[in-house]
């Protein structure tokens, strides 16, 4: 069986960091990584939106902003397109293409979107190992479908040094 690795905590914790870093690890071991992260945007120290990028490509897009039309999520309205574009697309090809698959994150604003719902199956049912950011409200559903990390400030660099041992054990002899 394939390790399925989520991670969750408290927001700004650092659970998209922790993904970055893992990603550039096993980029520099030459294994390949795909999927999306997703990042908040500032502006005059209030957020004001999200933005969600592709891992293997670089493409950036929207994933939802204050105010926008589409599926609301608190203030923000999602941005289905992009969404399914960038970070549907970056899972389906992950599977595809990648050693490693990474969503960050499964939250409501992901949710919104039923190709996310189902790329997110899909992904937890391949044999390739999955790296994926858990929003709080969401451990319930997925806690028994993989091993959970809590991350906490104190734990996090331990925590980013465990994980990226756990994959690369899996990789051995990529
Ligand atoms: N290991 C770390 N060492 C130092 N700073 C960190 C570390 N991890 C995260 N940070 C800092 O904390 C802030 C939030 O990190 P990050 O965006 O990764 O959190 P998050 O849990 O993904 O947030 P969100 O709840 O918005 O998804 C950033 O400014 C980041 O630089």
């Amino acid at each position: 069986m394939s390790v399925r690795i989520f991670v969750t905590g408290n927001p700004g914790v650092g659970k998209t960091t922790l993904v970055l870093k893992i990603s550039e690890a096993l980029r520099d071991k030459g294994i390949k990584v795909g999927g999306f992260t997703t990042r908040e945007v500032r502006e005059r120290g209030r957020r004001v939106g999200f933005k969600i990028k592709a891992l293997d490509t670089g493409e950036e897009g929207t994933l939802a902003w204050a105010g926008l039309d589409g599926p609301r999520v608190g203030k923000y309205g999602v941005n289905l397109q992009d969404l399914n574009e960038i970070g549907v697309e970056a899972v389906e090809r992950a599977l595809r293409e990648a050693d490693v698959v990474i969503i960050d994150e499964i939250g409501a604003m992901e949710f919104k979107s039923k190709k996310f719902a189902e790329a997110v199956e899909k992904a937890i049912e391949s044999e390739k190992p999955l790296l994926a950011a858990l929003h709080r409200r969401w451990v319930d559903r997925f806690k028994d479908r993989g091993k959970l990390y809590v991350l906490t400030v104190e734990n996090r660099e331990k925590v980013r040094e465990e994980i990226l041992l756990e994959l690369l054990k899996e990789l051995k002899g990529i």
